[in-house]
């Protein structure tokens, strides 16, 4: 019941290259689950597979949402936002020439969405006080902190129930960085969130994750159950802890 991911079997790439090959993994309804690996792993791969706009040659990926199970594999990306499935992008892809505001309102574009906007608008504007205050200005003049809270509001206004982060610690300054940790966290609870969030910054997901994949090479090289068992896993010892 409730909202959760399943990925069965997955293969993926693009064209000849092959980069995802039998990805099994799941998030369960109110979980945090981190899917961490270094640069080149495929973590983008997999997350732009959940999201439809890559199409996986094989395997199986589904998502349950008010206890509906739907196969995401068949769906296109407008109607995977449309189910409650947001994702908050690498680089935060904003719309650079239109003002905060602007941007908050192209997120809301499911027609389910429309209701309610202004609600959600004030939650993220609540959520993110700096975004308030800047709402009258261009995406493209604020700083990377500033944009990666829009990029977190524009998901938030689809309604999303699961919400996918792609690498929320890029080209931000490390005090920034446990800030938007927490602030994932705090977003989850507030909103009754399902959470999948990849990042390489190993030490910090960690620190709000329920469960933990690592991505190596196109494969998952460890499953844990929760933190402790991640950090006690040989493969992760060897590449994020430094212990040989
Ligand atoms: N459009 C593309 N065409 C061909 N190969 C690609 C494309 N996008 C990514 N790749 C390749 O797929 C592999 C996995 O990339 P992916 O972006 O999924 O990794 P990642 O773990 O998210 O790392 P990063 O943090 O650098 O994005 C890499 O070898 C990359 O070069």
């Amino acid at each position: 019941m409730g909202n959760s991911l399943s990925v069965e079997g997955l293969h993926a790439g693009y064209g000849a290259v092959k980069v995802l090959s039998g990805i099994d993994m799941s998030v369960r309804h109110g979980e945090t689950a981190a899917l961490l690996g270094t640069n080149g792993n495929g973590k983008s791969t997999l997350l732009k597979c959940l999201t439809g706009q890559i199409r996986p040659s094989k395997g199986r990926i589904t998502a349950t949402i008010d206890g509906q199970t739907h196969d995401l594999s068949a769906l296109s990306t407008e109607a995977i936002v449309a189910l409650g499935i947001a994702l908050v992008p690498e680089g935060r892809r904003l719309f650079p020439k239109l003002t905060v505001d602007e941007n908050l309102t192209l997120g809301a574009m499911p027609k389910k969405a429309r209701a309610g906007m202004e609600e959600r608008r004030a939650f993220c504007f609540e959520a993110f006080p700096r975004l308030k205050e800047r709402r009258r200005q261009l995406a493209g003049s604020m700083s990377g902190g500033e944009q990666q809270m829009l990029a977190f509001g524009r998901a938030l206004m689809s309604a999303p129930k699961i919400l996918l982060v792609d690498e929320p610690s890029v080209g931000l300054a490390p005090i920034l960085v446990a800030r938007m940790i927490d602030k994932i966290a705090e977003l989850k609870a507030a909103l009754g969130l399902t959470v999948l969030m990849a990042e390489q910054n190993f030490n910090q997901a960690i620190r709000i994750a329920d469960r933990g994949y690592v991505l190596v090479h196109g494969e998952i090289a460890h499953a844990a159950e929760d933190a402790a068992s991640l950090k006690a896993n040989d493969v992760v010892r060897r590449l994020y802890l430094g212990v040989d």
